[in-house]
């Protein structure tokens, strides 16, 4: 599976614990990031992850264009519902986009470990159906 983790500043250290916790599940899938997380998670686990630009300048929109083209089966976005960000708009595209598709996506630690857990037990691969479809 594509799996995408995201985090904005200051869910930081939560994703890298949440990284850290699921390595071993993570570590048999695809993963992807937007910049600065994917460098901190690299940094603090070794997983190998693909990095797009950093979410401000255009890395959460460019997970979004994965999953139009139905390249993502999964996203952990951990969002700071307190803080105001300046592309609002594209963290808003990227949530409209996976309603559009019906791609699983978490924006908080409860939600990301129902949906690890349930990807280990084998919840998403009505994906790998929809893949052969393509
Ligand atoms: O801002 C983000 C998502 O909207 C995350 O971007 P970074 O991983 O580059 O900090």
């Amino acid at each position: 599976m594509k799996i995408a983790l995201i985090a904005h500043d200051k869910k930081k250290e939560d994703i890298i614990q949440f990284a850290t916790a699921y390595r071993p599940i993570l570590q048999q899938h695809e993963l992807f990031a937007t910049g600065t997380t994917g460098k901190r998670i690299m940094e603090a686990t070794g997983l190998n992850i693909t990095r797009f630009r950093s979410g401000p300048l255009g890395g959460d929109q460019q997970i979004g264009s994965m999953v139009a083209n139905n390249e993502m089966d999964m996203i952990i976005f951990l969002r700071d519902p307190l803080t105001a960000q300046p592309h609002e708009p594209d963290v808003s595209a990227l949530m409209r986009l996976s309603d559009v598709y019906q791609v699983p996506l978490a924006t908080n630690m409860g939600t990301a470990e129902v949906l690890i857990k349930g990807l280990q037990e084998g919840f998403m691969d009505w994906r790998l159906i929809q893949h052969q479809e393509d």
